[in-house]
């Protein structure tokens, strides 16, 4: 967003209710929380990759999401410049399709999946097998089995269980797949529990401390089955403090450390995870990319300078920082519901069913008038949508113009990431679209599911 135009992406700053700050530096949250071809026009109307909004809703519908293409790929770009030596997996459980493997291999990024779904698609879309990292924690045989016959570059093996099931597997077949070992490092991220994946008591990965991350190397080292490529380790997600991936660095490294003088082998890559957050209201503060892959690089060479290692092979693997922010959705309001002395309750023709993470995470997001100027005064605004939950809301809390109308477009940034790849069809409504815009062009890379595709499946 330019920095004129700040204002008018945002026209209430200042107004914010006591509970919320200003935003430290208003600049920044546009280019942060807005893709970077968002403008709003002299009527207000919020304009996307050359398109406005009005014209997007009126040739794709709403709701849509709304995807800015350049903006998605120049972040592809910056955190392969900013982790330049490194190998940077997109994370395609943020937000997958057939066009954004596409993108994604074309920008020269490599692939997370952590499903058989997910392997067929960035499989159907021509992505580069090597190029692929399988994760998860109870993989199938048939999920294991497609990925050695597919070759992916490496897999992510999570439990003793898994170790036995691809050995058995790769011994079939005569291969010897490559693999990573996930490490729960013991690290307390500071983000939702739910989203939180280092701390002990969860379901991922070997554990650090208890010893059982030295002995899965030790196991398939023995075995001599599975090629070890090295160890991983995966702190959680929105993540805006840098220390907890530079604890989990230090920790992981000593066990790598470990495995190298004990066990004789050299390991030559190191995978600490995604994680990295996003601003998605006037109060988050993200890091730039380059500065935390500058924290990150710092500790692993000083780490290996003070253990006598060689510096291993480091991969990252971001979803949300890359694609969250480059998409948008387009709602359009119906019902508008003011509650005396409360909040007024806007309702949009989506909701929870499009975005699960408010009522999921208690999730913060904002929202912004799109289709035209209003001079009207803020209101304390909740979008919520359409379902039968009181919980289904879009936006906690917002100051929309008072004068919000039925019929007026309402955009709500920061939705590429955990949005349509956790959509649901809640009283059977239909998934919205994802639509690409760039150079005054779009094109619809998933098409919105009708009542026909939700009838498809009743046998009967
Ligand atoms: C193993 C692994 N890698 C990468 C990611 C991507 O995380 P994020 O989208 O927060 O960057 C996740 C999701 O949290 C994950 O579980
Ligand atoms: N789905 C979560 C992120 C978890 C990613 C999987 N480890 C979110 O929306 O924030």
């Amino acid at each position: 967003m330019r920095a004129h135009e700040a204002g008018a992406l945002h026209g209430d700053f200042g107004q914010h209710p006591t509970w919320l700050r200003p935003p430290a530096d208003v600049n920044k949250l546009m280019t942060e929380l807005w893709p970077q071809t968002a403008t709003k026009d002299d009527g207000g109307v919020l304009r996307v990759g050359g398109k406005p909004v009005t014209e997007l809703a009126a040739e794709h519908g709403t709701p849509a999401y709304l995807l800015d293409e350049e903006d998605f790929r120049a972040r592809c770009r910056t955190f392969r410049t900013a982790f330049a030596g490194a190998d940077v997996y997109y994370a395609g459980k943020a937000f997958l399709s057939k066009a954004i493997v596409r993108m994604v291999h074309e920008e020269g990024l490599h692939l997370d999946v952590c499903s058989g779904g997910e392997l067929a698609t960035a499989l159907a879309a021509g992505m580069d097998p090597a190029k692929i990292g399988f994760h998860g924690n109870n993989k199938s045989v048939g999920e294991l089995g497609r990925a050695l016959d597919a070759g992916v570059g490496r897999i992510i093996v999570d439990s003793f269980d898994e170790i036995e099931r691809l050995s058995a597997l790769a011994v079939e077949r005569g291969v010897r797949p490559q693999v990573m070992i996930r490490v729960t490092v013991g690290v307390e991220a500071h983000t939702h529990e739910f989203i939180a994946t280092a701390h002990e008591d969860q379901k991922f990965g070997f554990s650090l401390s208890g010893g059982e991350a030295f002995r899965a190397a030790g196991t398939i080292l023995g075995a001599g089955v599975l090629e070890l490529r090295g160890l991983h380790s995966h702190i959680g997600s929105q993540i805006f403090d840098a220390s907890g991936f530079e604890v989990s660095a230090r920790r992981i490294l000593s066990l790598h450390k470990r495995i190298v003088d004990e066990l004789g082998v050299t390991l030559p890559e190191l995978d600490l995870g995604g994680g990295f957050g996003i601003a998605y209201t006037s109060q988050d503060d993200p890091q730039p990319a380059g500065d935390l892959a500058d924290r990150m690089n710092k500790i692993v060479d000083d780490e290996c300078a003070a253990l006598g290692l060689d510096r291993p092979h480091l991969s990252v693997e971001p979803g949300r920082a890359i694609v969250g922010p480059a998409v948008f959705t387009l709602y359009e309001v119906g019902t508008v519901k003011p509650m005396e002395g409360l909040r007024t309750y806007v309702s949009v023709d989506g909701g929870m069913s499009d975005n699960i993470r408010t009522a999921l995470y208690d999730a913060s997001y904002s929202a912004t008038l799109a289709s035209r100027t209003s001079h009207a005064g803020p209101m304390l605004a909740r979008v919520v949508g359409k379902h039968c939950e009181s919980g289904d809301v879009v936006v906690k809390d917002e100051f929309l113009p008072a004068d919000i109308r039925p019929g007026d477009l309402l955009a709500v940034p920061g939705t590429g990431a955990y949005c349509r790849s956790m959509a649901s069809n809640y009283n059977h409504v239909p998934r919205p679209p994802v639509v690409a815009v760039r150079d005054g062009q779009s094109r619809v890379i998933v098409r919105r599911e009708t009542e026909d595709d939700l009838l498809a499946l009743d046998v009967g």
